[in-house]
């Protein structure tokens, strides 16, 4: 089946979650009012929330943003549990944990998601898990992590696990999006990194796609950190992306 799709440059930069990998909250917010008036999808991880706290996140959900908040938990069950429910409290849009936490783990993360907005009426986040990180090879997969088979399997297995746990989606490589979708169903979601225009440097990443070539492979949200943050001109960074995702 072909995913070829034509989007408008609303819903193209929706489907673009910039990574604000920032030391604080002053250079995340420089970022925020070069970009402003895009309507894509903020990623905080670790760096920015460390510093910058739960009330960093607050303050972005009163100013309307859609937020990924990137902490991929991975501990024993009822740990996750607690930080699940203190991470729905925030009213994030999306949060993630581990796969490799495994089934309890992942139970225990919607659990007490669900258990921190029982009564409010409010929807919970999309609980997604990680399956392989995005800078993770083939040889590093099997030499070091030790994980045996290919990436791609290592991957839909950990996508199927995070299904049958009741989560909302994974977090993989576009090059795996087809794979995942086609073992999991179209409204499973996929969150890609590893997302490189043309001629960008790669970085720390391994398993790359250019974003259309993971729009097409079907993905339902791109992550993009470094193309456009450490560009000369973030904005029309990001905005030549959103073209090529609209562009056929
Ligand atoms: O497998 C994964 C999971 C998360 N990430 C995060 O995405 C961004 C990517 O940033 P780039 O600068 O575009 O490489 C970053 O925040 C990672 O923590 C990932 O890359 N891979």
């Amino acid at each position: 089946m072909s995913n070829v799709r034509t989007l408008t440059r609303e819903e193209a930069a929706s489907r673009v979650m910039v990574a604000l990998d920032y030391p604080n909250a002053e250079a995340a917010e420089g970022l925020l009012r070069e970009l402003d008036g895009i309507p894509c999808f903020l990623k905080v991880g670790m760096q920015l929330y460390y510093a910058a706290g739960p009330s960093f996140i607050e303050g972005l959900k009163k100013r309307g943003y859609h937020i990924f908040l990137d902490l991929k938990m991975h501990d024993i069950p009822n740990t996750v549990k607690g930080g699940a429910n203190s991470i729905a409290k925030l009213g994030v849009d999306v949060f993630n944990v581990h796969a490799a936490g495994g089934l309890k783990m992942m139970e225990a993360a919607v659990e007490g998601a669900e258990l921190a907005l029982a009564g409010t009426g409010l929807q919970r986040p999309l609980i997604i898990a990680v399956t392989q990180l995005t800078s993770t090879s083939q040889v590093v997969l099997n030499e070091e992590i030790g994980i045996e088979g290919t990436v791609e399997q290592a991957v839909v297995r950990y996508a199927q696990l995070t299904r049958q746990a009741g989560l909302d989606g994974v977090v993989a490589s576009p090059q795996e999006v087809r794979l995942i979708k086609n073992a999991c169903g179209q409204a499973f979601k996929t969150i890609t990194p590893g997302i490189r225009p043309a001629g960008a440097d790669i970085g720390d990443q391994s398993r790359i796609m250019t974003p259309r070539q993971a729009l097409d492979a079907g993905t339902d949200y791109m992550v993009i950190g470094r193309p456009i943050t450490s560009a000369a001109d973030p904005r029309t960074a990001l905005e030549t992306i959103i073209k090529e995702l609209v562009e056929r």
